[in-house]
């Protein structure tokens, strides 16, 4: 019965990462399968401050990437322990047992040492996959609440998302948390998958899980009614049990994934934008800024700025672009991307900062914007706080401490209480000069959790 179940679905799956696109499947398969290695080395670089993009420089500098098909950055978030990492594992091995390759085992996305001896992930691990219609990025976000700041860097790459909830808990605070900041990134769209059926007896906690989430999803202004609902489990998948539970529903949640999920419009006109992620060198070659281009599109051999936390306006050349292991002839927004920079020195970039067309955005030290404050429901405080408050705000990559101030004219500045829950529009005196545009979104922080959202109404100042 369920081998009959698992041909069926395979058949249909074949269908929709048609075999005769063996290159889609083998990509997962290479990525996930044959090379376990890969994803624990691209978790490791991650830990000691590199990424996939150090390997593609000093590997595969003569392959070219192919846009045949639209790529687009998506991910799993969620409470801690729901299973992310289990559902990213099974994922790359459904793809990868449906193009025949081998399995991969799921343990190696967290291998890391400290990551095994906390038994949380840490650390973004990145893999990617093809269907039919797409190349996918998939990155595998923390969930532990004192890493929720790796995950808003993680997040800010995700063009839609999947988040895992347990249907052991339900909804839990990081649930929530990061339903929110899904929300402050500018992801529209989301999948769920409910996991670990596998433990559950009754259908009414499913049901009731389901109807939860729908609530949930609207709450935070995505379309409950639609959003699709995948229920399964990802241990079953990647254990090759169950299949109706495990290898199907991962079918059903990757089609999901490529249905709902819309690409989202790229900012292509605009002048280019890379916040910078991270930072190194290649011996021979220079150094290397990486990053979501988020805004137009950049050459090789184009001029670009340099751009806050003291950057001044650094001038350089793009001497090269690299993504996923493969040369670009071009970078555009949306692209998971390296750049070589000519003539800078690894101390003279970092991240936080962005590199950009010239003259095309500026860095400010002070800003008005409209702030939101979190319940502590949401993850957030207990307790009000007044003027000159001062938590850390995270803009793009960039991490830096700000004094918040009433606007000039605020009747009784200096005993009005800001309240968990309440939408104040205030001023900001940031320490560090950062780039921003009127607009700009970014979190605030405190004690290692999110404490409020915000979007930039007004510039003060210039740095
Ligand atoms: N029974 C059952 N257990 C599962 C399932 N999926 C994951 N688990 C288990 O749940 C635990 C947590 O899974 P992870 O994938 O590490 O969870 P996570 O959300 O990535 O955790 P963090 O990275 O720490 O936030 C592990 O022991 C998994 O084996 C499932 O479908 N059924």
């Amino acid at each position: 019965m369920f081998r009959a179940q698992l041909a069926a679905s395979r058949a249909a799956a074949r269908r929709l990462y048609s075999t005769r696109a063996p290159q889609s499947l083998l990509v997962c398969a290479r990525n996930a399968a044959r090379h376990p290695a890969y994803v624990q080395q691209s978790s490791l670089l991650q830990k000691f401050g590199g990424s996939n993009a150090r390997r593609g420089y000093a590997e595969a500098a003569s392959q070219k990437f192919s846009r045949a098909k639209p790529h687009m950055n998506i991910g799993t978030i969620g409470h801690v322990d729901h299973g992310k990492t289990t559902l990213t594992a099974a994922i790359t091995k459904v793809l990868a047992e449906l193009g025949g390759a081998e399995f991969t085992d799921y343990s190696e996305i967290d291998k890391a040492p400290e990551e095994r001896a906390r038994g949380i992930t840490i650390n973004s691990a990145h893999v990617e996959y093809e269907t039919d219609n797409r190349h996918y990025g998939h990155i595998d976000c923390p969930g532990h609440a004192d890493y929720i700041k790796n995950m808003i860097t993680g997040a800010a790459q995700m063009d839609g998302a999947i988040i895992v909830v347990s249907a052991t808990d339900g909804q839990m605070p990081q649930t929530r948390e990061h339903l929110l900041l899904a929300r402050q990134v500018g992801i529209k769209k989301l999948v769920v998958f409910i996991n670990k059926v596998d433990m559950i007896s009754d259908p009414e906690m499913l049901e009731l899980v389901d109807m939860e989430m729908r609530d949930l999803l609207s709450t935070y202004n995505f379309d409950g009614e639609n959003t699709p609902i995948v229920m399964g489990s990802a241990l079953a998948a990647l254990e090759g049990k169950n299949p109706e539970i495990g290898a199907n529903k991962i079918v059903e949640l990757v089609a999901a994934c490529d249905t709902w999920l819309e690409l989202p419009p790229r900012d292509l006109d605009k002048p280019f934008l890379l916040p910078v992620e991270d930072v190194f060198s290649i011996s021979g070659r220079g150094t290397v800024a990486t990053g979501r281009a988020e805004r137009g599109v950049c050459h090789k051999g184009d001029e670009v700025e340099i751009v806050g936390l003291g950057a001044g306006k650094m001038k350089t050349t793009l001497t090269g672009i690299e993504m996923f292991h493969k040369e670009l002839d071009r970078g555009e927004a949306g692209d998971n991307m390296g750049a070589l920079l000519r003539g800078i020195k690894k101390e003279q970039i970092r991240r936080g900062q962005v590199i950009c067309a010239p003259g095309s955005i500026k860095a400010v030290k002070k800003f008005q914007a409209q702030i939101y404050v979190l319940t502590k429901d949401e993850g957030g405080r207990y307790t009000p706080f007044m003027e000159k408050y001062a938590p850390q705000i995270f803009l793009r990559t960039a991490n830096i401490t700000a004094s918040l101030h009433w606007p000039e004219g605020t009747a009784d500045a200096a005993d009005k209480m800001v309240m968990p829950g309440d939408n104040v529009e205030m001023i900001l005196d940031l320490v560090h000069d950062v780039a921003a545009d009127v607009g700009t979104r970014f979190t605030l922080r405190e004690g290692g959790k999110t404490v409020g959202t915000g979007i930039i109404t007004k510039i003060l100042d210039f740095a």
